[in-house]
């Protein structure tokens, strides 16, 4: 029990929590071989008009967790969706107006499994490649950055993103997958040889089909190997 605060203090300072901590989502989705961040363009208040991530006030009697969750819904109508936290983004002058902490959290999604329509106090809800950021609110571009960084490293130590491809993919698919998430270029036959080695692809006895060049066989990933690798983590090193 802190000694030396009374009611009113404790009520103050429980207002004042509320004014001073909000949540923003760094929602990364992969399509057609492109990874890309989606935005919300504010409909009102001090950045009217200007593109960040989708995040705002969190309520009274609301967990950060489900904050997340309803801010997410609320501005681009993405739902049931898993979000980790990051971390708090905490620098005195990120928000212009008085001292805000904001809590980030991020997801990575196969972009054609949700729907998105602009709600709540945004105007507009897009998705951005990558390289095609354009200038954010706040520290909203350090959020994305540090969000970025991070999603590099997990992937390289989880096969988190294997479910953005198809059940059934070809070697080529899944290294562009890695070469767009990582942000560099990968060398075939090393590629190949360092996944085949890993013993978490199963080779099937099919190829692509409907492609003009050479169809390539195709593969899918051995669910025991891929459980296995999603608890004790790996290291992919390419
Ligand atoms: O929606 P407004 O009031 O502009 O933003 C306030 C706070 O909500 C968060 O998304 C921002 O990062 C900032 O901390």
């Amino acid at each position: 029990m802190v000694e030396n605060v009374d009611d009113k203090t404790a009520y103050k300072n429980e207002n004042s929590a509320m004014n001073a901590i909000t949540i923003d989502c760094v929602i990364f989705g992969f399509d057609k071989g492109s990874l890309e961040v989606l935005l919300v363009q504010h409909a009102e208040g001090i950045s009217k008009g200007k593109w960040g991530l989708p995040g705002g006030w969190i309520y009274k009697k609301e967990s950060t967790d489900n904050a997340a969750h309803r801010l997410l819904n609320e501005l681009t109508g993405l739902d049931n969706i898993y979000l980790e936290q990051l971390k708090a983004f905490g620098d005195p002058d990120r928000f212009p107006l008085r001292r805000v902490i904001t809590i980030g959290y991020y997801a990575l999604v196969k972009r054609e499994d949700y729907n998105i329509k602009a709600g709540f106090t945004a105007s507009d809800a897009q998705w951005y490649k990558i390289n095609e950021i354009p200038d954010l609110i706040y520290d909203h571009n350090e959020i994305l950055d540090y969000s970025l960084k991070h999603l590099r490293n997990r992937v390289r130590q989880a096969p988190i993103g294997f479910n953005l491809l198809p059940e059934k993919f070809t070697l080529l698919q899944l290294m562009q997958l890695y070469e767009e998430i990582l942000g560099i270029e990968m060398d075939k036959p090393n590629f190949r040889r360092k996944i085949l080695h890993m013993k978490l692809l199963v080779a099937l006895d099919e190829k692509q089909q409907d492609v003009s060049h050479r169809a390539a066989q195709l593969y899918k990933f051995d669910p025991e190997i891929y459980n296995q690798l999603t608890e004790k983590g790996f290291n992919f090193v390419f």
